[in-house]
């Protein structure tokens, strides 16, 4: 499931993993919440993932978020680096989760635009301090120029087919550990 607040960017990012497009141009709200579907090969495994992409709009999620996190195996919260407010909130939108979701749902935080170089107001420490104290991994992606998203999703996915098969002689899979092979930058622009 795919929250944070509106025009983040949690439509563009599913779309470029699912797709491999960016959507550029005019910004149009997500309305309650859209379903895709993406088969994954993971490690010779298939994993079929469905995505749950929220509005992140207050007025349309009021009453529907608390609904679908019980079910949510996985959470990615994003932020935008170019949106201030869109940082501050994510700790109120911790507490929805931590009240809503599943006590061992799988979390990651993600600061999202990180082509943005310009108009970036969220500096990439602040989002990994503020991972650090939630104990959830974090990475910086770009919808637009492809940056980390393969890897975000990726990462989510492994976590989900470990936990799923907890076959005897497979190492413990380390979604702390994995993350680590983010690429920092911006990606620009292989878009
Ligand atoms: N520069 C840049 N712009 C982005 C990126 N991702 C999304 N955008 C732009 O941000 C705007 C909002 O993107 P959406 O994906 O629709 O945002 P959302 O979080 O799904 O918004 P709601 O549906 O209202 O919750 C659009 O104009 C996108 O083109 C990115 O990685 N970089």
């Amino acid at each position: 499931m795919l929250v944070g607040d509106s025009g983040v960017g949690k439509t563009c990012l599913l779309v470029r993993f699912k797709d491999g497009a960016f959507l550029a141009g005019s910004f149009i709200s997500t309305v309650g919440i859209d379903f895709r579907n993406k088969v994954l090969n993971v490690d010779g495994v298939k994993v079929k993932l469905q995505f749950w992409d929220t509005a992140g709009q207050e007025r349309v999620r009021r009453g529907t978020h608390s609904y679908y996190y019980r079910d949510a195996h996985a959470l990615l919260l994003l932020y935008d680096v170019a949106n201030k407010a869109s940082f501050d909130n994510i700790q109120a939108w911790l507490t929805e989760i931590h009240e809503y979701a599943q006590q061992d749902v799988v979390l990651m935080l993600l600061g999202n635009k990180a082509d943005s170089t310009q108009d970036r107001v969220v500096k990439r420490e602040d989002g990994e301090k503020l991972a650090k104290e939630y104990g959830v991994p974090f990475m910086e992606t770009s919808a637009k120029s492809g940056l980390n998203v393969d890897l975000a999703f990726t990462a989510i996915a492994k976590e989900l087919k470990h936990r799923s098969m907890k076959l005897p002689n497979e190492p413990k899979f380390k979604l702390h550990d994995y993350v680590k092979k983010e690429v920092r930058g911006t990606g620009c622009c292989k878009s």
